[in-house]
């Protein structure tokens, strides 16, 4: 029964196919299914009809309808897993270079100290590194910091592209990230041709780099620099972030055949664009800014497809847009795929991944299911689309114009251009129309991507999701738990607020997207709320068992078989699921604390926020993670040890959590020593669900107790904890 023939489903410039072995797994979940609906009816048919442990009990059970629910909606997403191959040499056969489509990059910053300009630039200088003929590509760096310092690493950038490019193309260079490919292990040679140019441009490319750093570690550009280029002209001492003209300054113009390299080949269109602040008018975060660049770049270039990255997330392959052609100018299916999302990888993630960032089974399994009804997830980078379908278009009125000529035949001048584009970015322009409605990016979520991913599916568009086998962007993983939560809680947030807003799925979505395709969604919009059947369960579990109040049932009860076989067995096929991404037990016994701790912190708090939202008493937000370590956050990060830190209610409710099971555990076995009469096999799973939340905090023991580093749990947090855990024990007796 079950294993399925990996069939072909279609042919052309791509190739869709079904992973093995999903009967087998339908035979097994619905085993789980059926332990499910058995713990519900024990629990039902079992509540308390003495006062004492009534509400308990009643609590644990509606936990465990919404744990059951959450499993179930989940699955849809393991059902049907496609793996997409696209022929990037049959796309080469049918088109030449001449009818290739051109191509817009978009690089959004938003903060010079945050987001690094050199880090910027290197993501910028992948892009132009694509190998793709350059006049059908340009790049737009948006810079929501509105920054001359990464303006004037821009500038550097476009100078250093002139020898960057030329040796990427001449050495086959992956990944194009100068940063990335001189941090890599490489094997250069003094006396061999590649060697000599290797240290000539690692050269170059050091000094340019000291230049931009010493000049953001000044605060400002050199003078001499800003006398040469007229551009800082745009920048006067009142220049802030929140308050400034709009500016567009195209720094390499793709029509100038003067713009050439040192081969004398031509370079690619860069453009600098920081969209027009005021502080009464409200910008909507990236999306805002993408929104911008989508009718900036329909000024200057206009090409039919958009790739869209965050300034961390590098290009790491050279022949990316080939292959996402493939999926788009199919001549069968081609057309009505409005994106391509690829999963986000980064490069720092360490041997057991102990803040859980790398995402293995979501990118393995879980996106590519979604894919399997036909829709993917748009995460905000890495991701091409299909202009018209960005622009609000639907599909039914979409005829295929990817062939629109880009916009070599302007005749207008560079500063006739800028000009025209600026008029695009201003703070005006959006009033009355469509845009972060019906055009662009959604506006008012913390996750406008994943919105606007849904809009678009909902009007018609299919999307791809594809995962190759080398990593084709490469991004930055949080370094510190503090940065981890944040990002996490702005995530569960403005996910949880789609749910509730006019696009959640099962509304919006009704009779638009498949259902399959509305469940997978909900596996991470309802990640916020999910931490309360959680926190109740770590919280009144340990209580009871103070109390001597038994939850489940005893060991020698048949009862017991569903939770164990629940238990056991969805955590066992997580593991396996795991461990065949390539990962190690470790990483995914961390990936199970990381779990534990954001739903019990981030998670929370990003479910007060949306609530919050709901009634009108916040507004949204979009706190920019982190992307500059220290050296002694980093050798920590590298051994592996967690950064605590940070938001200390988070940290408080983490360390409380731990102490009362720890506490809980130490009064249970001392029961069941002491009075052997009683019947302590009724306490034994409540022992052993507080053994392994023990077991999993031990991290935040060693925090709260041993650790003397910066990166320990500091003592006003201890202090408040343990009155807490100790006040929850004391109150027991009347909690229960
Ligand atoms: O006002 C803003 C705020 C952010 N950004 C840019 O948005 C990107 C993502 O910000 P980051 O702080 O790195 O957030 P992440 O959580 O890492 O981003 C993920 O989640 C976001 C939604 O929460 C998506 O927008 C991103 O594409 C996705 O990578 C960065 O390039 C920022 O420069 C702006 O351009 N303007
Ligand atoms: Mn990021």
């Amino acid at each position: 029964m079950g294993e399925e023939e990996g069939g072909h489903v279609d042919v052309g410039l791509f190739e869709t196919k079904e992973a093995r072995f999903r009967g087998v797994y339908k035979v097994f979940a619905s085993t789980i299914f059926g332990a499910i609906c058995l713990i519900w009816m024990y629990r039902v048919g079992n509540i308390p009809t003495v006062k004492s442990g009534k509400w308990a009990w009643i609590s644990v059970m509606v936990s465990e309808l919404c744990f059951g629910l959450y499993w179930i909606i989940t699955q849809s997403v393991r059902w049907r897993i496609l793996q997409q191959t696209p022929f990037k040499h049959t796309l080469s056969q049918r088109y030449d270079e001449e009818n290739l489509p051109a191509v817009d990059i978009f690089v959004c910053t938003a903060d010079p100290i945050l987001e690094p300009p050199c880090m910027t630039i290197n993501t910028v200088l992948s892009a132009m590194a694509y190998n793709y003929p350059a006049n059908k590509l340009s790049v737009y760096l948006s810079d929501d910091g509105g920054s001359e310092l990464t303006f004037y690493a821009l500038l550097k950038a476009s100078i250093f592209s002139k020898h960057w490019l030329p040796f990427c193309r001449r050495f086959n260079v992956e990944p194009m990230s100068p940063e990335a490919f001189f941090a890599a292990p490489n094997s250069s040679n003094n006396s061999t041709e590649y060697g000599q140019a290797w240290l000539s441009i690692k050269k170059l490319y050091e000094d340019m780099k000291n230049e931009i750093e010493s000049a953001v570690a000044r605060g400002r550009v050199p003078d001499n620099v800003r006398n040469q280029h007229k551009g800082f002209s745009e920048w006067n001492p009142k220049t802030t972030k929140q308050d400034h003209q709009p500016i567009v300054k195209i720094i390499i113009d793709g029509r100038d055949t003067n713009a050439v390299d040192e081969d004398r080949f031509q370079l690619p269109r860069v453009v600098y664009m920081a969209r027009e602040k005021r502080p009464n008018y409200p910008h909507h975060f990236k999306a805002g800014a993408v929104n911008a660049l989508i009718r900036v770049s329909s000024e200057i270039s206009n090409a039919p497809f958009i790739l869209n990255l965050d300034c961390d997330m590098y290009p790491n392959t050279a022949n990316t847009i080939q292959e996402i052609l493939c999926f788009f100018l199919d001549e069968t299916k081609g057309h009505d795929i409005a994106y391509v999302q690829f999963p986000q990888s980064y490069n720092n993630i360490t041997k057991n991944d102990h803040y859980a960032n790398s995402y293995l089974v979501s990118s393995k399994f879980e996106l590519a299911g979604i894919c399997g009804y036909g829709a993917a997830l748009f995460c905000g980078t890495g991701c091409f689309h299909r202009r018209e379908s960005l622009s609000g278009a639907y599909l039914i009125d979409y005829k295929a114009k990817w062939d629109i000529k880009p916009k070599i035949n302007d005749n207008r001048t560079i500063n006739e251009l800028n000009e025209a584009s600026k008029a695009l970015a201003t703070c005006t322009y959006e009033e009355g129309t469509q845009w972060g409605k019906e055009k662009g990016l959604v506006y008012g979520i913390p996750v406008e991507d994943i919105a606007t991913g849904l809009v678009i599916s909902c009007r018609g568009w299919k999307s791809i999701y594809y995962n190759p086998e080398r990593k084709a962007f490469v991004g930055i993983a949080p370094t510190t738990l503090d940065v981890a939560c944040l990002q996490h809680m702005r995530w569960s947030e403005g996910m949880f607020q789609v749910f509730f807003s006019k696009y959640c799925p099962f509304i919006y979505g009704h009779g638009k997207i498949h259902f399959g395709v509305q469940m997978g969604y909900c596996n991470y919009l309802l990640w916020a709320p999910m931490s309360l059947p959680t926190l109740c369960y770590v919280f009144v579990s340990p209580i009871c068992l103070l109390r001597g109040i038994p939850l489940f049932p005893q060991l020698s009860s048949i009862w017991v078989l569903p939770f164990a076989y629940a238990f056991l067995a969805t955590y066992g096929f997580s593991l396996c699921e795991y461990l065949i991404c390539g990962s190690t037990a470790k990483g995914w016994w961390n990936l199970q604390r990381i779990k534990f701790i954001h739903r019990t912190t981030s998670y929370l708090f990003g479910f007060i926020d949306t609530m919050k939202k709901q009634l009108g008493l916040s507004q949204t937000k979009f706190v920019i993670t982190d992307k500059v370590v220290t050296k002694d956050v980093q050798k920590r990060y590298e051994q592996e040890v967690i950064e605590f830190g940070g938001s200390s209610i988070m940290l408080t409710i983490l360390a409380t959590v731990a102490l009362l099971n720890l506490f809980g555990l130490l009064w249970g076995m001392k029961r069941i020593m002491m009075d052997l009469e009683f019947s302590s096999s009724q306490l034994m799973m409540q022992i052993t669900l507080s053994s392994l939340v023990v077991m999993i905090s031990l991290p935040v023991y060693e925090a709260l107790f041993i650790r003397s580093d910066k990166g320990c749990i500091p003592s006003s947090v201890m202090l408040k904890s343990i009155v807490l855990a100790s006040l929850a024990c004391f109150l027991a007796p009347f909690i229960c």
